[in-house]
């Protein structure tokens, strides 16, 4: 493989993308051309906004192209159009051969919930002192075991939940399961029947085949899966975030049976207050963990 690299000025992004795209590219990457120097421009925006800027005041294009000939006519063309005229090529370069699965792999290891409960990537053999552990390889759906608020809410399932004692955890829901990863969690630790819903189809197909994978059986599906009227729960899992977790508050309590318990996360410690008082109306919330700035939350109904 050769890599064609070029610099632009965000306007040209689109264009010179495109006409790459033209020219037989596999495939073109955009980076800050300032990245990790003085004049970085952190692009991103509140979770659920745009970012508050689509590109970078200077881009770095990389062209990925098969042949070395077809890389070099591609600079050749695009210096004399028009559009280029603001751009510059740096140059044309041989790509190593890598074993990427292999690179892939190794930035995924073994993550320890509690110290006999693990997540464990298929390539791994479990630890020696892994005694329940969920097997998980990152795949299209968010949950692979390495974020605070999926850990938190797996904790949470390992301190109340007990491994073949149905009694503790109950029913559970899992609302916006991901991966899958806290209904298999629950699974795990002795729940007696799951559902799991996400608005994300690829969130439910990726949750069935992690359930097949870790032997458990589960309800997966779209939200309406759930039965708005009667679907009760002993815990009601949902690890969103703030907003929707705002929004949903009414919904949420409403699947938590008598006593059941209803577990949030996805919230920053900041957002703690604002959390408490939607769900006020309904069940009192507390804090109950907290992880690099992120924080758990937990209510109880009455019996
Ligand atoms: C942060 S991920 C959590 C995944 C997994 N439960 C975990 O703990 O790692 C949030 C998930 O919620 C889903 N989601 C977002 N809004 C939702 C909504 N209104 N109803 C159902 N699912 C939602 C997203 O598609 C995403 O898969």
């Amino acid at each position: 493989m050769y890599e064609l690299r070029l610099l632009c000025p965000e306007a040209d992004v689109d264009v010179i993308c495109e006409a790459l795209d033209a020219l037989d590219a596999l495939s073109v990457s955009v980076e800050d051309a300032d990245a990790h120097t003085e004049a970085e421009q952190p692009l991103f925006g509140e979770p659920g906004m745009p970012a508050p800027r689509e590109g970078w005041q200077r881009s770095l294009l990389v062209a990925l192209f098969a042949q070395e000939e077809p890389a070099r006519e591609a600079a050749r063309l695009l210096q004399l159009q028009d559009f280029f005229g603001g751009s510059t090529i740096v140059g044309v370069q041989n790509v190593p051969e890598q074993d990427w699965v292999r690179l892939t792999q190794s930035q995924f290891a073994p993550v320890d919930i509690t110290q006999e409960f693990w997540i464990v990537p298929s390539w791994h053999e479990p630890p020696a002192e892994a005694k329940q552990v969920i097997r998980l390889d990152p795949g299209l759906a968010f949950g692979t075991g390495t974020h605070p608020t999926t850990r938190m809410c797996l904790r949470w399932i390992a301190r109340n939940g007990q491994p073949g004692d149905a009694g503790k955890l109950g029913t559970v829901l899992d609302y916006g399961c991901g991966s899958g990863i806290l209904a298999i969690g629950a699974a795990k630790f002795g729940a007696t029947q799951i559902d799991a819903v996400d608005i994300d189809p690829a969130a439910v197909e990726s949750t069935r085949i992690n359930a097949d994978s870790n032997h458990v059986t589960l309800n997966a599906g779209l939200p309406d899966l759930v039965d708005p009227a009667n679907g009760r729960y002993q815990t009601v899992l949902a690890n969103i975030l703030a907003t929707p977790l705002k929004v949903l508050a009414p919904l949420l309590v409403a699947h938590v049976a008598a006593g059941g318990h209803l577990v949030l996360a996805g919230i920053l410690e900041r957002q703690a207050d604002e959390l408490k008082q939607a769900y006020a109306p309904y069940i009192a919330l507390e804090v109950a963990d907290s992880e690099d700035g992120w924080i758990l939350m937990t209510g109880r109904k009455p019996a």
